[in-house]
Protein backbone atom coordinates (compact mmCIF):
# COMPACT_ATOMS: atom_id res chain seq x y z
CA UNK A 1 0.00 0.00 0.00
CA UNK A 2 3.04 2.00 0.70
CA UNK A 3 4.39 1.75 -2.19
CA UNK A 4 1.05 2.27 -4.26
CA UNK A 5 1.08 5.50 -2.28
CA UNK A 6 4.48 7.01 -3.10
CA UNK A 7 4.26 6.16 -6.86
CA UNK A 8 1.23 7.88 -7.48
CA UNK A 9 1.88 10.42 -9.84
CA UNK A 10 0.14 13.26 -7.62
CA UNK A 11 2.80 12.28 -5.06
CA UNK A 12 5.89 12.67 -8.15
CA UNK A 13 4.26 15.75 -9.49
CA UNK A 14 6.45 18.03 -7.89
CA UNK A 15 9.65 16.33 -8.24
CA UNK A 16 12.15 16.76 -11.24
CA UNK A 17 14.29 13.54 -12.28
CA UNK A 18 18.16 14.37 -12.76
CA UNK A 19 20.64 11.93 -14.64
CA UNK A 20 23.99 12.50 -14.92
CA UNK A 21 25.53 11.29 -18.38
CA UNK A 22 28.19 13.55 -18.26
CA UNK A 23 29.73 15.28 -15.49
CA UNK A 24 31.34 17.87 -17.86
CA UNK A 25 27.77 18.47 -18.54
CA UNK A 26 24.42 19.63 -16.93
CA UNK A 27 22.67 16.61 -16.19
CA UNK A 28 19.72 15.77 -18.01
CA UNK A 29 16.13 17.09 -16.69
CA UNK A 30 12.76 15.58 -16.43
CA UNK A 31 9.60 14.93 -14.91
CA UNK A 32 6.40 12.68 -15.18
CA UNK A 33 3.33 13.76 -16.64
CA UNK A 34 0.16 12.19 -17.44
CA UNK A 35 -0.19 13.67 -21.03
CA UNK A 36 3.36 14.15 -23.29
CA UNK A 37 4.70 17.50 -23.74
CA UNK A 38 5.24 19.12 -27.06
CA UNK A 39 8.84 19.49 -26.29
CA UNK A 40 10.11 15.52 -25.85
CA UNK A 41 13.41 16.13 -26.39
CA UNK A 42 14.35 14.20 -23.09
CA UNK A 43 17.35 12.17 -23.82
CA UNK A 44 16.76 12.23 -27.57
CA UNK A 45 20.92 12.53 -27.78
CA UNK A 46 22.31 10.53 -25.68
CA UNK A 47 20.53 7.37 -25.72
CA UNK A 48 21.20 5.24 -28.94
CA UNK A 49 19.10 2.04 -29.24
CA UNK A 50 19.55 1.31 -25.75
CA UNK A 51 17.11 0.06 -23.08
CA UNK A 52 16.75 1.94 -19.82
CA UNK A 53 16.11 1.53 -16.01
CA UNK A 54 16.70 3.64 -13.10
CA UNK A 55 16.24 2.30 -9.11
CA UNK A 56 16.01 4.42 -6.47
CA UNK A 57 16.43 4.00 -2.39
CA UNK A 58 12.71 3.47 -0.82
CA UNK A 59 13.21 4.04 3.18
CA UNK A 60 12.53 6.69 5.62
CA UNK A 61 15.39 5.80 7.55
CA UNK A 62 18.13 8.31 6.31
CA UNK A 63 20.95 5.52 7.99
CA UNK A 64 19.40 2.53 6.02
CA UNK A 65 19.07 4.79 2.56
CA UNK A 66 22.77 5.70 2.92
CA UNK A 67 24.06 2.14 3.91
CA UNK A 68 21.81 0.49 0.77
CA UNK A 69 22.87 3.28 -2.14
CA UNK A 70 26.49 2.56 -1.27
CA UNK A 71 26.19 -0.90 -1.54
CA UNK A 72 23.73 -0.89 -4.72
CA UNK A 73 26.37 0.64 -6.94
CA UNK A 74 28.66 -2.82 -5.80
CA UNK A 75 25.90 -4.77 -6.54
CA UNK A 76 24.92 -3.40 -9.81
CA UNK A 77 28.50 -3.16 -11.05
CA UNK A 78 29.08 -7.01 -10.29
CA UNK A 79 25.84 -8.60 -11.03
CA UNK A 80 24.90 -6.41 -14.22
CA UNK A 81 26.25 -7.26 -18.46
CA UNK A 82 29.12 -5.54 -18.39
CA UNK A 83 27.47 -3.60 -21.54
CA UNK A 84 25.60 -1.60 -18.68
CA UNK A 85 26.73 1.44 -17.82
CA UNK A 86 25.41 2.96 -14.50
CA UNK A 87 24.83 6.52 -14.14
CA UNK A 88 24.20 8.69 -11.02
CA UNK A 89 20.44 9.49 -10.77
CA UNK A 90 18.55 12.13 -8.18
CA UNK A 91 14.70 12.61 -8.23
CA UNK A 92 14.17 15.89 -6.09
CA UNK A 93 11.97 18.81 -5.56
CA UNK A 94 13.92 22.12 -7.48
CA UNK A 95 15.45 24.04 -4.52
CA UNK A 96 14.04 22.72 -1.69
CA UNK A 97 16.31 21.18 0.46
CA UNK A 98 16.44 17.43 2.11
CA UNK A 99 14.30 16.79 -1.16
CA UNK A 100 16.58 14.63 -2.67
CA UNK A 101 16.60 10.70 -3.02
CA UNK A 102 19.66 9.33 -4.69
CA UNK A 103 19.56 6.41 -7.12
CA UNK A 104 21.20 4.75 -10.17
CA UNK A 105 19.95 5.45 -14.00
CA UNK A 106 21.15 1.99 -16.05
CA UNK A 107 21.73 2.69 -19.84
CA UNK A 108 22.03 -1.24 -21.34
CA UNK A 109 23.11 -2.20 -24.46
CA UNK A 110 23.35 -5.93 -23.90
CA UNK A 111 20.33 -6.62 -25.73
CA UNK A 112 19.95 -9.57 -22.66
CA UNK A 113 17.64 -10.53 -20.52
CA UNK A 114 19.76 -10.35 -17.56
CA UNK A 115 19.48 -7.03 -16.74
CA UNK A 116 15.54 -7.88 -16.34
CA UNK A 117 16.83 -10.94 -14.07
CA UNK A 118 18.82 -8.63 -11.99
CA UNK A 119 16.48 -5.89 -11.62
CA UNK A 120 13.33 -8.15 -10.83
CA UNK A 121 15.26 -9.89 -8.23
CA UNK A 122 16.15 -6.63 -6.32
CA UNK A 123 12.77 -5.66 -6.45
CA UNK A 124 11.76 -8.82 -4.83
CA UNK A 125 14.42 -8.57 -2.07
CA UNK A 126 15.52 -5.08 -1.43
CA UNK A 127 13.91 -1.78 -0.82
CA UNK A 128 13.75 -0.23 -4.52
CA UNK A 129 11.80 1.28 -6.65
CA UNK A 130 12.12 -0.15 -10.12
CA UNK A 131 11.37 1.78 -13.45
CA UNK A 132 11.98 1.10 -17.10
CA UNK A 133 12.07 3.59 -20.00
CA UNK A 134 10.72 3.21 -23.40
CA UNK A 135 10.92 5.21 -26.26
CA UNK A 136 8.12 4.96 -29.15
CA UNK A 137 5.35 5.83 -31.09
CA UNK A 138 6.09 8.38 -34.94
CA UNK A 139 7.43 11.25 -32.62
CA UNK A 140 9.68 8.73 -30.52
CA UNK A 141 7.88 9.78 -27.32
CA UNK A 142 9.61 8.36 -24.04
CA UNK A 143 7.75 6.80 -20.71
CA UNK A 144 8.36 5.66 -17.56
CA UNK A 145 7.14 2.33 -16.41
CA UNK A 146 6.86 1.93 -12.62
CA UNK A 147 7.76 -1.81 -11.89
CA UNK A 148 6.04 -4.21 -9.26
CA UNK A 149 6.05 -7.30 -7.43
CA UNK A 150 3.18 -9.90 -8.22
CA UNK A 151 2.56 -12.64 -5.67
CA UNK A 152 3.87 -15.26 -7.99
CA UNK A 153 7.36 -14.00 -8.71
CA UNK A 154 6.82 -12.18 -11.72
CA UNK A 155 7.06 -8.31 -12.62
CA UNK A 156 4.10 -6.31 -13.71
CA UNK A 157 4.10 -2.67 -14.64
CA UNK A 158 2.13 -0.77 -11.66
CA UNK A 159 1.92 2.58 -13.51
CA UNK A 160 3.00 4.15 -17.01
CA UNK A 161 4.00 7.94 -16.86
CA UNK A 162 5.29 10.39 -19.81
CA UNK A 163 8.40 11.74 -19.53
CA UNK A 164 8.37 15.63 -20.33
CA UNK A 165 11.47 17.91 -19.88
CA UNK A 166 12.31 20.12 -16.95
CA UNK A 167 13.35 23.22 -16.56
CA UNK A 168 17.38 23.51 -15.08
CA UNK A 169 17.06 24.37 -10.97
CA UNK A 170 19.08 27.43 -9.81
CA UNK A 171 20.61 24.87 -7.31
CA UNK A 172 22.09 21.62 -8.67
CA UNK A 173 20.38 18.91 -7.15
CA UNK A 174 23.50 17.73 -5.28
CA UNK A 175 23.63 20.45 -3.33
CA UNK A 176 20.58 20.25 -1.76
CA UNK A 177 20.93 17.39 1.08
CA UNK A 178 24.52 18.60 1.91
CA UNK A 179 23.33 19.73 5.42
CA UNK A 180 23.32 17.09 7.91
CA UNK A 181 23.96 14.35 5.25
CA UNK A 182 27.61 15.58 3.90
CA UNK A 183 28.34 18.04 6.86
CA UNK A 184 27.26 18.31 10.05
CA UNK A 185 27.16 21.97 11.80
CA UNK A 186 26.92 20.73 15.43
CA UNK A 187 28.24 18.34 17.69
CA UNK A 188 24.43 16.74 18.26
CA UNK A 189 24.11 16.37 14.67
CA UNK A 190 27.34 14.46 14.42
CA UNK A 191 27.05 12.28 17.49
CA UNK A 192 23.48 11.15 16.90
CA UNK A 193 24.29 9.67 13.23
CA UNK A 194 26.74 7.65 14.97
CA UNK A 195 24.69 6.59 17.72
CA UNK A 196 22.21 5.61 14.92
CA UNK A 197 24.89 3.31 13.92
CA UNK A 198 26.05 1.16 17.03
CA UNK A 199 23.76 -2.34 15.74
CA UNK A 200 25.64 -2.00 12.22
CA UNK A 201 29.32 -0.13 13.24
CA UNK A 202 30.30 -1.92 16.52
CA UNK A 203 33.26 -0.03 16.52
CA UNK A 204 30.57 3.18 16.49
CA UNK A 205 30.67 2.27 20.26
CA UNK A 206 34.53 3.09 21.00
CA UNK A 207 34.47 6.58 18.91
CA UNK A 208 31.44 7.37 21.17
CA UNK A 209 33.09 6.30 24.15
CA UNK A 210 36.14 8.71 23.77
CA UNK A 211 34.19 11.34 22.46
CA UNK A 212 32.00 11.40 25.41
CA UNK A 213 35.27 11.71 27.82
CA UNK A 214 36.46 14.84 25.48
CA UNK A 215 37.63 18.08 27.23
CA UNK A 216 35.06 20.83 27.16
CA UNK A 217 36.88 24.01 25.19
CA UNK A 218 36.32 27.70 25.69
CA UNK A 219 35.32 29.93 23.40
CA UNK A 220 38.64 32.24 23.57
CA UNK A 221 42.55 30.41 23.90
CA UNK A 222 45.25 32.06 26.07
CA UNK A 223 47.74 31.75 23.11
CA UNK A 224 46.95 31.57 19.56
CA UNK A 225 46.02 28.83 17.26
CA UNK A 226 47.05 28.19 13.82
CA UNK A 227 45.25 26.18 11.14
CA UNK A 228 47.18 24.69 8.38
CA UNK A 229 45.07 23.36 5.22
CA UNK A 230 45.66 22.47 2.10
CA UNK A 231 45.55 19.47 -0.62
CA UNK A 232 47.43 15.90 0.07
CA UNK A 233 51.13 17.12 -0.65
CA UNK A 234 51.09 20.93 -0.71
CA UNK A 235 53.74 20.71 2.15
CA UNK A 236 51.31 20.73 5.62
CA UNK A 237 53.28 17.66 7.83
CA UNK A 238 56.88 19.80 6.58
CA UNK A 239 55.49 22.98 7.59
CA UNK A 240 53.56 22.59 10.46
CA UNK A 241 56.86 20.98 11.88
CA UNK A 242 58.95 23.45 11.47
CA UNK A 243 56.49 25.83 12.53
CA UNK A 244 56.09 24.25 15.99
CA UNK A 245 59.83 24.35 16.44
CA UNK A 246 59.67 27.69 15.11
CA UNK A 247 57.35 29.17 17.76
CA UNK A 248 57.79 26.68 20.41
CA UNK A 249 54.48 25.58 19.64
CA UNK A 250 52.26 22.23 20.60
CA UNK A 251 51.48 20.39 17.58
CA UNK A 252 47.89 19.15 16.96
CA UNK A 253 46.32 17.18 14.24
CA UNK A 254 42.56 16.66 13.37
CA UNK A 255 41.36 13.83 13.40
CA UNK A 256 43.84 12.86 16.76
CA UNK A 257 45.87 10.09 17.18
CA UNK A 258 43.32 8.60 19.49
CA UNK A 259 41.02 7.99 16.08
CA UNK A 260 43.72 6.72 14.71
CA UNK A 261 42.35 2.50 14.80
CA UNK A 262 38.89 3.62 13.55
CA UNK A 263 39.62 6.13 10.62
CA UNK A 264 40.48 3.11 7.98
CA UNK A 265 37.31 1.58 9.28
CA UNK A 266 35.28 4.54 8.98
CA UNK A 267 36.42 5.35 5.26
CA UNK A 268 34.81 2.58 3.61
CA UNK A 269 31.38 4.02 5.26
CA UNK A 270 29.11 6.14 2.85
CA UNK A 271 29.79 9.79 3.28
CA UNK A 272 26.78 10.54 6.16
CA UNK A 273 28.89 7.96 8.37
CA UNK A 274 32.23 9.03 6.97
CA UNK A 275 31.61 12.63 7.40
CA UNK A 276 30.03 12.20 11.27
CA UNK A 277 33.04 10.48 12.25
CA UNK A 278 35.66 13.45 10.72
CA UNK A 279 33.18 15.95 12.87
CA UNK A 280 33.48 14.39 16.24
CA UNK A 281 37.41 14.00 15.28
CA UNK A 282 37.26 17.86 15.41
CA UNK A 283 35.76 18.28 18.88
CA UNK A 284 37.45 15.81 19.94
CA UNK A 285 40.95 17.94 18.62
CA UNK A 286 39.08 20.49 19.81
CA UNK A 287 38.99 19.93 23.58
CA UNK A 288 43.12 19.43 23.03
CA UNK A 289 43.57 22.61 21.81
CA UNK A 290 42.11 24.63 24.41
CA UNK A 291 44.02 22.48 26.89
CA UNK A 292 47.52 22.79 25.34
CA UNK A 293 46.53 26.59 24.45
CA UNK A 294 46.48 27.64 27.91
CA UNK A 295 50.35 27.05 27.92
CA UNK A 296 51.88 27.97 24.34
CA UNK A 297 50.32 28.52 20.77
CA UNK A 298 49.04 25.51 18.89
CA UNK A 299 49.47 24.86 15.04
CA UNK A 300 46.92 22.26 13.95
CA UNK A 301 47.47 20.10 10.65
CA UNK A 302 43.92 20.00 9.06
CA UNK A 303 40.45 20.80 11.21
CA UNK A 304 37.17 21.74 10.07
CA UNK A 305 37.83 23.92 6.61
CA UNK A 306 39.21 20.03 5.96
CA UNK A 307 36.09 18.31 6.94
CA UNK A 308 33.62 20.51 5.16
CA UNK A 309 35.73 21.36 1.98
CA UNK A 310 36.37 17.74 1.17
CA UNK A 311 32.46 16.94 1.83
CA UNK A 312 31.30 19.67 0.45
CA UNK A 313 33.78 18.76 -3.02
CA UNK A 314 32.49 15.14 -2.71
CA UNK A 315 28.62 15.65 -2.56
CA UNK A 316 28.19 18.05 -5.41
CA UNK A 317 28.63 16.74 -8.59
CA UNK A 318 30.26 17.73 -11.83
CA UNK A 319 31.38 21.10 -12.93
CA UNK A 320 33.04 23.77 -10.64
CA UNK A 321 30.42 25.76 -10.53
CA UNK A 322 27.61 23.55 -9.32
CA UNK A 323 29.12 24.31 -5.63
CA UNK A 324 26.89 26.24 -3.60
CA UNK A 325 27.39 29.87 -4.21
CA UNK A 326 29.75 32.13 -2.10
CA UNK A 327 27.69 33.07 0.95
CA UNK A 328 25.88 30.34 1.33
CA UNK A 329 25.46 28.61 4.78
CA UNK A 330 27.02 25.42 3.44
CA UNK A 331 30.21 27.27 4.59
CA UNK A 332 29.60 28.42 7.91
CA UNK A 333 31.45 28.11 10.87
CA UNK A 334 29.46 25.60 13.20
CA UNK A 335 28.64 27.69 16.42
CA UNK A 336 29.95 25.19 19.23
CA UNK A 337 33.09 24.32 17.52
CA UNK A 338 36.35 26.05 18.53
CA UNK A 339 37.20 28.62 16.28
CA UNK A 340 41.04 29.37 15.77
CA UNK A 341 42.85 32.20 15.08
CA UNK A 342 43.95 32.03 12.05
CA UNK A 343 43.69 29.64 9.11
CA UNK A 344 46.46 29.13 6.14
CA UNK A 345 46.11 27.30 2.44
CA UNK A 346 48.96 26.30 1.02
CA UNK A 347 48.19 26.67 -2.15
CA UNK A 348 50.29 25.11 -5.32
CA UNK A 349 49.58 24.44 -8.57
CA UNK A 350 49.14 20.86 -9.93
CA UNK A 351 51.88 20.28 -11.75
CA UNK A 352 54.27 21.05 -8.65
CA UNK A 353 51.49 18.78 -6.57
CA UNK A 354 51.89 16.09 -8.85
CA UNK A 355 55.69 16.24 -8.76
CA UNK A 356 55.43 16.19 -5.11
CA UNK A 357 53.32 13.35 -4.88
CA UNK A 358 55.24 11.67 -7.43
CA UNK A 359 58.61 12.02 -5.31
CA UNK A 360 56.68 11.03 -2.30
CA UNK A 361 55.84 7.62 -4.59
CA UNK A 362 52.53 8.18 -5.14
CA UNK A 363 50.07 8.94 -8.40
CA UNK A 364 52.61 7.44 -10.65
CA UNK A 365 49.96 4.57 -12.54
CA UNK A 366 46.71 7.04 -12.31
CA UNK A 367 45.12 6.95 -15.58
CA UNK A 368 44.48 10.07 -17.81
CA UNK A 369 40.80 9.95 -17.33
CA UNK A 370 41.55 9.56 -13.37
CA UNK A 371 43.89 12.08 -12.97
CA UNK A 372 41.36 14.85 -14.81
CA UNK A 373 38.35 13.89 -12.51
CA UNK A 374 40.66 14.62 -9.80
CA UNK A 375 41.79 17.73 -10.86
CA UNK A 376 38.42 18.24 -11.06
CA UNK A 377 37.95 17.19 -7.59
CA UNK A 378 40.67 19.30 -6.27
CA UNK A 379 39.90 22.79 -7.92
CA UNK A 380 36.22 22.24 -6.09
CA UNK A 381 37.65 21.36 -2.78
CA UNK A 382 40.41 24.57 -2.80
CA UNK A 383 37.21 26.53 -4.04
CA UNK A 384 35.47 25.36 -1.27
CA UNK A 385 38.36 25.46 1.32
CA UNK A 386 38.00 29.87 -0.12
CA UNK A 387 34.48 30.11 0.57
CA UNK A 388 34.69 28.95 3.93
CA UNK A 389 33.71 31.65 6.45
CA UNK A 390 34.55 32.04 10.46
CA UNK A 391 37.14 32.16 10.24
CA UNK A 392 38.02 32.83 6.26
CA UNK A 393 41.23 31.16 5.28
CA UNK A 394 44.22 32.95 3.78
CA UNK A 395 46.03 31.34 0.92
CA UNK A 396 49.67 30.67 1.02
CA UNK A 397 51.81 30.29 -2.27
CA UNK A 398 53.50 27.32 -1.30
CA UNK A 399 55.82 26.99 -4.28
CA UNK A 400 59.18 28.14 -2.57
CA UNK A 401 61.62 26.08 -0.82
CA UNK A 402 59.91 25.04 2.71
CA UNK A 403 62.31 27.77 4.44
CA UNK A 404 60.70 30.15 2.56
CA UNK A 405 57.68 28.89 2.94
CA UNK A 406 57.82 29.02 6.67
CA UNK A 407 59.40 32.54 6.51
CA UNK A 408 56.47 34.25 4.74
CA UNK A 409 54.03 32.10 7.22
CA UNK A 410 56.01 33.50 10.03
CA UNK A 411 55.58 36.89 9.07
CA UNK A 412 51.87 36.62 8.06
CA UNK A 413 51.13 35.20 12.02
CA UNK A 414 53.30 37.69 13.47
CA UNK A 415 50.99 40.30 11.46
CA UNK A 416 47.77 38.34 12.28
CA UNK A 417 48.19 36.92 15.68
CA UNK A 418 50.83 39.44 17.15
CA UNK A 419 53.17 36.77 17.97
N1 LIG B 1 58.24 23.85 0.07
C1 LIG B 1 58.53 22.66 -0.46
N2 LIG B 1 59.25 22.56 -1.59
C2 LIG B 1 59.53 21.36 -2.14
N3 LIG B 1 59.11 20.18 -1.64
C3 LIG B 1 58.37 20.22 -0.53
C4 LIG B 1 58.04 21.46 0.13
N4 LIG B 1 57.30 21.17 1.22
C5 LIG B 1 57.16 19.83 1.25
N5 LIG B 1 57.82 19.26 0.22
C6 LIG B 1 57.87 17.82 -0.12
O1 LIG B 1 56.60 17.48 -0.72
C7 LIG B 1 56.14 16.23 -0.26
C8 LIG B 1 54.79 16.44 0.47
O2 LIG B 1 54.98 17.24 1.63
P1 LIG B 1 54.19 17.00 2.97
O3 LIG B 1 54.22 15.55 3.34
O4 LIG B 1 54.71 17.97 3.96
O5 LIG B 1 52.73 17.40 2.48
P2 LIG B 1 51.32 17.20 3.20
O6 LIG B 1 50.51 18.36 2.78
O7 LIG B 1 51.50 16.97 4.65
O8 LIG B 1 50.80 15.88 2.53
P3 LIG B 1 49.60 14.91 3.01
O9 LIG B 1 48.42 15.75 3.29
O10 LIG B 1 49.39 14.04 1.82
O11 LIG B 1 50.12 14.17 4.21
C9 LIG B 1 57.21 15.69 0.68
O12 LIG B 1 58.02 14.82 -0.07
C10 LIG B 1 57.98 16.93 1.11
O13 LIG B 1 59.32 16.66 1.42
N1 LIG C 1 39.93 17.36 9.73
C1 LIG C 1 39.83 16.46 8.71
C2 LIG C 1 40.94 15.79 8.21
C3 LIG C 1 40.80 14.92 7.17
N2 LIG C 1 39.57 14.69 6.64
C4 LIG C 1 39.39 13.74 5.54
O1 LIG C 1 40.56 12.95 5.37
C5 LIG C 1 41.09 13.01 4.06
C6 LIG C 1 42.43 13.70 3.99
O2 LIG C 1 43.24 13.31 5.02
P1 LIG C 1 44.80 12.96 4.81
O3 LIG C 1 45.24 12.48 6.16
O4 LIG C 1 44.83 11.91 3.76
O5 LIG C 1 45.48 14.19 4.40
C7 LIG C 1 40.11 13.79 3.23
O6 LIG C 1 39.38 12.85 2.45
C8 LIG C 1 39.15 14.44 4.21
O7 LIG C 1 37.85 14.17 3.81
C9 LIG C 1 38.48 15.36 7.17
O8 LIG C 1 37.33 15.16 6.69
N3 LIG C 1 38.63 16.23 8.19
Amino acid sequence: MARRMMSRLGQWSSYVFAVDFDTNSDPIYFALASKQSERPQVFRNVLADEMCYSLHVQSDDKIERAKFYGGLKKKLSKELPPECTILEMSIFQPNVKDSVIKGYFLKDASKSSATERVLGELLRNDPVYVCSYLCGGEDRQWSQHLWSNTEDGWVEVLEKYCVVPAEKPVHHPSTLNIINYDVFYSFEDAYKVLQQCVDIIPESKAVLELVDQRLKSKEKTDFPVIVIEGLDATGKTTLTESLTEALGATLLKSPPQCLSPWRARFDTEPPLIRRAFYALGNYLTAGQIGQEARQAPVIVDRYWHSTAAYAIATAVGGKLGNLPQAGSEVYGWPGDLLRPSLVLMLSLSSQERMRRLQVRGQDKTMEEEELEANHLFRQKVEEAYQRIEGPACVTVDASPSPDQVLQQVLLLIREKCHL
